[in-house]
């Protein structure tokens, strides 16, 4: 495993070399220490990186009455208005795994003509993502042991769904403040995120001693967050990453979370072998569906805002 240039030097899982126990070792230390990693040659091209950022600008970019029309209250509900996660951040979700579809209804609201190119863009990017994970879960389960690939995936993640959150933030200018919180501290709701951001940066993700340290943008490197899904499978093995967005310069930023989540009914007990013999289990039997709404319920976990996590909700008080 390589090292890319950070505030800290953070591994990488690179696709063009052959995955080996060294590279496999310094992933788990990443994942406990941080619970995030790099991902290079990951097969998307820069091309389609652009395709999909212009077209997300050009939406973010039409009158808050458009944007409405899919709103909180709208029937869609796939845009999420500034002043709910905080007053720099709007979104667009696009669900899988029919992102062709989840986009044209996002899309026939948004433009009175038709506009396929946001659809068939949405249902590429959602496909390379969607295999990429499969490829990430993949190694991370060879992590654990040699066959634990063939052992887990269908069974565990052989069920497994994407969503896709265009992210785009806007800080405000000419402000005293050098600086401003666009996404609060949180962790994510998923096994695992992956997340593309532009050049202008503000990424910064929490060790697990507390320090903050900046996630450069760095090109051809996407970044692969442990969600809380894959912590509590996991028994804790991995971490759930807790990161945050620190907006620096008055510049609209952009990003691309995909969210690679378990099925909503899936029952998640971490299997006796990734627990371990003799190691006490941390977290009780819990459904997918039912922590998710736990976060969503709670105004403190609102929005991935941290506050209540999956230790909250299914941990076991030892
Ligand atoms: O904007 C980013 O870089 C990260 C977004 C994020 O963490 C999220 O949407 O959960
Ligand atoms: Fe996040």
């Amino acid at each position: 495993m390589s090292e890319l240039q950070a505030s800290v030097m953070l591994p990488v899982l690179d696709f063009s070399v052959p995955v080996c126990p060294s590279i496999l070792a310094s992933l788990v230390q990443a994942c406990q220490e941080w619970g995030f990693f790099y991902v290079t040659s990951h097969g998307i091209s820069k091309d389609l990186f652009s395709k999909v950022c212009s077209l997300s600008r050009h939406i973010f970019s039409l009158p808050q009455d458009s944007k409405l029309r899919i709103g909180p209250f709208s029937r869609l509900r796939t845009y999420t208005p500034p002043f709910i996660a905080s007053p720099y951040f709007e979104s667009l979700r696009v669900s899988g795994p029919d992102f062709f579809a989840s986009s044209k209804s996002s899309a026939d609201e948004l433009f009175c003509q038709e506009n396929s190119e946001f659809s068939e863009i949405m249902q590429e990017y959602g496909n390379k993502m969607s295999e990429l994970s499969t490829r990430i879960i993949d190694v991370i389960l060879m992590s654990f042991g040699d066959d634990y690939t063939d052992k887990f995936y269908d069974s565990e993640f052989g069920h497994c769904h994407g969503y896709l959150r265009l992210v785009n933030y806007s800080p405000p200018k000419n402000v005293e403040e050098k600086e401003v919180e666009g996404l609060g501290m949180h962790t994510d709701m998923s096994c695992i995120t992956i997340v593309y951001q532009d050049g202008i940066g503000g990424l910064q993700m929490r060790s697990k001693e507390g320090e903050w340290t900046d996630i450069c943008p760095c090109e051809d490197a996407l970044i692969v967050n442990i969600g809380d899904l894959m912590q509590a499978w996991s028994n804790g093995k991995l971490r759930s990453s807790e990161h945050r967005v620190v907006l620096k310069q008055s510049m609209n930023r952009l990003s691309l979370a995909f969210f690679w989540c378990f099925e909503n009914e899936k029952v998640i007990v971490a299997p006796d072998e990734i627990v371990g013999e003799g190691i006490p289990r941390i977290y009780k039997p819990f459904v997918c569906l039912d922590y998710m709404k736990f976060r969503e319920s709670n105004e403190e976990g609102k929005f991935d805002i941290i506050g209540y996590t999956v230790k909250d909700f299914a941990g076991l008080k030892l």
